[in-house]
């Protein structure tokens, strides 16, 4: 009983020490060198994989590819590792260290791109694995698809409702998209959010950004791009929920929008689902100080 009671206690100080690196109050590095100082420290008793599963902007994915890079099993303890494995998660570490801001404010990022680009498949990804972002969930006068769950994917409401938000000015920002619906993001979550410090990701249209974009400066845009036209082309068919005429009225926005993408502060090509959700939350821990990152691309009628 008293063994199981300290394993409790064990466990509740391990997830404290984690929530404390994923917060950013302490450093994944002095932890590490707590557990290698200290065998009887709560520390040692971490596993390799939780303490860098902590850190902001690691997922299960990429942590297994790291530990497989660092030659770490994905059980070791920190106690446990050898002294070669010491030196390179330390030199991981350190490696990490300048992406992982100090503890200073939360960004407001928001993610725009061609229709079909990934915007939704890419913010599910990161809402599924880092938790430490807080995703607004949009209100829209269309209809759900098959799946779509209201208060998840959006809040579905009509159009008295969405009128009676404009009026009260619930919105931080509001647009007719693709020429047929109209789509807002309620601002009271996103204050909320930001006001506890917390990073908030919009995943939204291309006029929605501007607003933003015009009533708060701070806030990161980054624009999502397919790696090439026939792909998205590829993608909007391919997921097969539009008609084949809301299919040519959303291809005609997205040559609009393509053509809109140096106004963003940062793009990112969406070749693989993972690797554009960690370069986005990377882009959100580096609250828009880094520089834009580089994409060339063209659609095939520029
Ligand atoms: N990296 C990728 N590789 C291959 N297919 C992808 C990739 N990202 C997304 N997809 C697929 O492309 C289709 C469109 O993705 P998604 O619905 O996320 O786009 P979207 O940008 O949110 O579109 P919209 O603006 O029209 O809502 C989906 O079928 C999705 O599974
Ligand atoms: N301006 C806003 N655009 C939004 C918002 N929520 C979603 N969107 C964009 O609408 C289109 C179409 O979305 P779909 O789910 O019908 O395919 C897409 O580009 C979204 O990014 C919002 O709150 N404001």
């Amino acid at each position: 009983m008293a063994a199981s009671r300290a394993a409790v206690a064990a466990r509740q100080a391990r997830a404290s020490v984690k929530r404390a690196v994923n917060e950013r109050r302490i450093s994944a590095q002095s932890v590490l060198e707590v557990a290698l100082a200290s065998t009887e420290s709560i520390e040692s008793t971490m596993k390799v994989r939780d303490l860098l599963l902590a850190i902001p902007g690691l997922g299960p994915v990429r942590v297994a590819r790291i530990m497989e890079e660092l030659g770490i099993s994905p059980t070791k303890r920190l106690s446990g590792l050898g002294v070669h494995q010491q030196v390179r998660l330390r030199e991981f570490l350190d490696r990490r260290a300048p992406m992982v801001p100090a503890p200073t404010s939360s960004t407001l990022v928001v993610l725009a791109g061609p229709t079909a680009v990934g915007k939704g498949t890419v913010s599910t990804y990161i809402r599924e694995n880092h938790p430490e972002v807080c995703l607004s969930i949009s209100a829209t006068t269309r209809a759900p698809r098959p799946g779509e769950v209201d208060g998840v994917s959006y809040y579905f409401i009509d159009d008295a409702e969405f009128d009676r938000m404009v009026e009260a000015g619930e919105f931080l920002e509001w647009a007719v998209v693709h020429n047929h619906s109209r789509y807002g993001t309620p601002r009271a979550p996103i204050e909320a959010a930001l006001a506890e410090g917390r990073s908030v990701l919009l995943e939204i249209d291309i006029q929605g950004a501007r607003q933003v974009k015009a009533s708060e400066p701070s806030a990161v845009l980054v624009f999502l791009l397919p790696p090439t036209w026939d792909e998205l082309v590829r993608r909007l068919i391919g997921r097969g929920t539009e008609s084949a005429e809301e299919q040519e009225r959303r291809l005609r926005t997205a040559r609009v929008e393509l053509a809109a993408q140096g106004e963003f502060d940062h793009r990112v090509v969406n070749t693989d689902v993972q690797t554009a959700a960690a370069e986005v939350v990377e882009l959100m821990n580096a609250s828009g100080a880094g520089t834009p990152v580089a994409a060339s691309y063209r659609t095939k009628e520029n």
